[in-house]
């Protein structure tokens, strides 16, 4: 669950002085990639291949700082919508950078707060990566850690029928990635054990999803990298050794205007952090031990929903709402839509009812951290392909899900926070396409749900009505349907009891 800070608390907080004063990315056009100045031309081919004729205006304002005339001088700090593009903003400077390097070591590592967003970032990497001739690694548990190691670290060939000692060969152990996407559980079971596995090369750092990932301690994984990359040697790739023409590319950075920072050596570190909801809490941010920070936001407001987004409410009777919701699926007419919960369980219950009520001719699947990660993965292919239209998801699911073609987003339940209702609102209206969130509110909601709104920045909010008469027709079904409910939760809290009281017997029995 997202979680804010009171009234009185973001009252008190004072913004970063570096915050204050943000490259606002709203100012910013698309700019065509054929024209992209300093672009290895291999990496345009990848990203037609990719179908992408020109970067968006975030990817444009991190490529200025980075690889153009900012050239990487600040850490970089990007609070930029939903399905703006991020992924790419960071992912594409990256890669131009390692392009050139002639040794094979673990430059850049991408944190994410889940598997799946890991996943999802590693095939942006893979898209544009293998063409200058670099591989890029996982380190999400999804695989042992032994077929993880396998990948991620590259062996001596060893000569058959000679015992070696581990200690001797430990030394001749190297990367086989330049680049890791890894969630903070994994990396840090590779930092503490695995044999060759060293950050002692790194040049990038990114924490996508910064809010989420600084919120949760995570085996302490932050505060182990920084420290084990905070020596300075001068290696890093100074990219504004060679003058290069910028075009219609510029930045402030180089006016000096920035105290202070003249003459400082480039950080053999540089941190790129990215949210649509970046923390500006200066307690959280100064774990990340930021240098010389460069805030890139989207317009004035703190929150943004993306451009082509329509938000509207539903107003229901208390007791029918899942009546409402079945009557808004059926007008939505089989379009992909993903229905927000609460809570893991009511995602669970409001899927099982739906199966029961048997109303709709749409594949319903339930998306939620009670499943196995193999089962979450299975569903979410579906929902690609879709295979299924219909996903019934919890909260711990909400961001950064990158899906084709999800039309509608619907709040079964109201999110409690703004921050909430940007990343589910976010799953649709991705890269400028259009997109709907409704919405269920009952009565007593509808005031605090507009409060809300207007935090993001949104005033406009209509009343979407379905049909009474869809509502009624329902009615009696519903009734039937809720015994079934109440009689399979049942069953399978008893199955559950039942696996425990013989897990918890076994293990006894083995103390014994
Ligand atoms: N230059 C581009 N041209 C066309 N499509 C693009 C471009 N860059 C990214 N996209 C597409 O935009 C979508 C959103 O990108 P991405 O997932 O990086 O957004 P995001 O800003 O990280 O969103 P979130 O905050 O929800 O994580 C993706 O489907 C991606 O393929």
């Amino acid at each position: 669950m997202e979680e804010e800070p009171t009234a009185k608390r973001r009252k008190s907080m004072p913004v970063l002085p570096w915050m204050r004063d943000p490259v606002d990315v709203s100012r910013l056009e698309q700019y065509p990639i054929d024209l992209l100045p300093c672009l290895d031309p291999r990496l345009k081919v990848a990203l037609k291949n990719m179908g992408f004729s020109s970067l968006f205006p975030v990817q444009v304002a991190v490529w200025e700082e980075t690889v153009g005339p900012g050239g990487f001088e600040r850490d970089i700090c990007v609070n930029s919508p939903t399905g703006s593009g991020k992924t790419l903003a960071y992912a594409l400077p990256i890669v131009q950078m390692l392009s050139t390097r002639a040794v094979k070591c673990l430059r850049a590592l991408v944190v994410l707060p889940t598997r799946d967003l890991a996943l999802q970032v590693k095939d942006v990497f893979e898209a544009i990566a293998p063409a200058v001739g670099l591989s890029v690694g996982l380190a999400v548990g999804q695989s042992s850690i032994a077929d993880e190691i396998a990948e991620l670290i590259k062996r001596p060939e060893l000569e058959a029928g000679i015992c070696y000692d581990p200690q001797d060969i430990s030394p001749q152990l190297h990367s086989a990635v330049d680049i890791l996407v890894a969630t903070p559980g994994r990396l840090v079971d590779h930092i503490t054990s695995t044999k060759g596995f060293t950050l002692e090369h790194l040049c990038f750092l990114v924490v996508d999803e910064t809010d989420r990932l600084l919120r949760e301690a995570y085996q302490s994984w932050l505060p182990t990298v920084l420290q084990l990359t905070q020596s300075y040697d001068g290696s890093f790739l100074a990219p504004t050794d060679n003058f290069v023409p910028f075009g219609a590319l510029k930045t402030r950075r180089r006016c000096g205007i920035e105290r202070g920072f003249k003459g400082k050596p480039y950080p053999r570190l540089v941190k790129m952090v990215l949210s649509a909801t970046l923390t500006q809490d200066p307690s959280k941010l100064a774990q990340l031990d930021l240098h010389h920070p460069l805030f890139l936001t989207t317009g004035k407001q703190r929150y943004q929903l993306p451009e082509k987004l329509e938000s509207y409410k539903l107003i229901c009777e208390s007791k029918l709402k899942p009546l409402y919701l079945v009557a808004l699926l059926r007008n939505l007419g089989g379009e992909k839509c993903i229905v927000f919960t609460s809570s893991v369980e009511s995602t669970h219950r409001l899927c099982t009812l739906l199966h029961l009520l048997g109303d709709l001719e749409v594949k319903i699947k339930e998306y939620s951290g009670l499943q196995r990660q193999s089962e979450r993965s299975k569903t979410l292919k579906a929902f690609r392909e879709g295979e299924v239209q219909v996903l019934v998801s919890s909260d711990a699911m909400t961001r950064g899900m990158d899906v084709e073609g999800v039309r509608n987003v619907i709040n079964y339940d109201m999110p409690a926070y703004v921050k909430t209702y940007i990343h589910r609102a976010g799953r649709t209206a991705r890269a400028g396409q259009v997109g709907r969130c409704f919405t269920l509110l009952r009565k007593h909601e509808v005031k605090r749900f507009k409060n809300m709104l207007q935090k993001a920045d949104s005033d406009s909010c209509p009343v979407y009505s379905v049909s009474s008469s869809s509502v009624e027709s329902l009615r009696s079904i519903y009734v039937s349907a809720l015994e079934k409910l109440k009689e399979t939760v049942e069953s399978e809290a008893s199955r559950k009891r039942k696996i425990h009281f013989k897990s918890s017997r076994v293990r006894k029995e083995e103390k014994k």
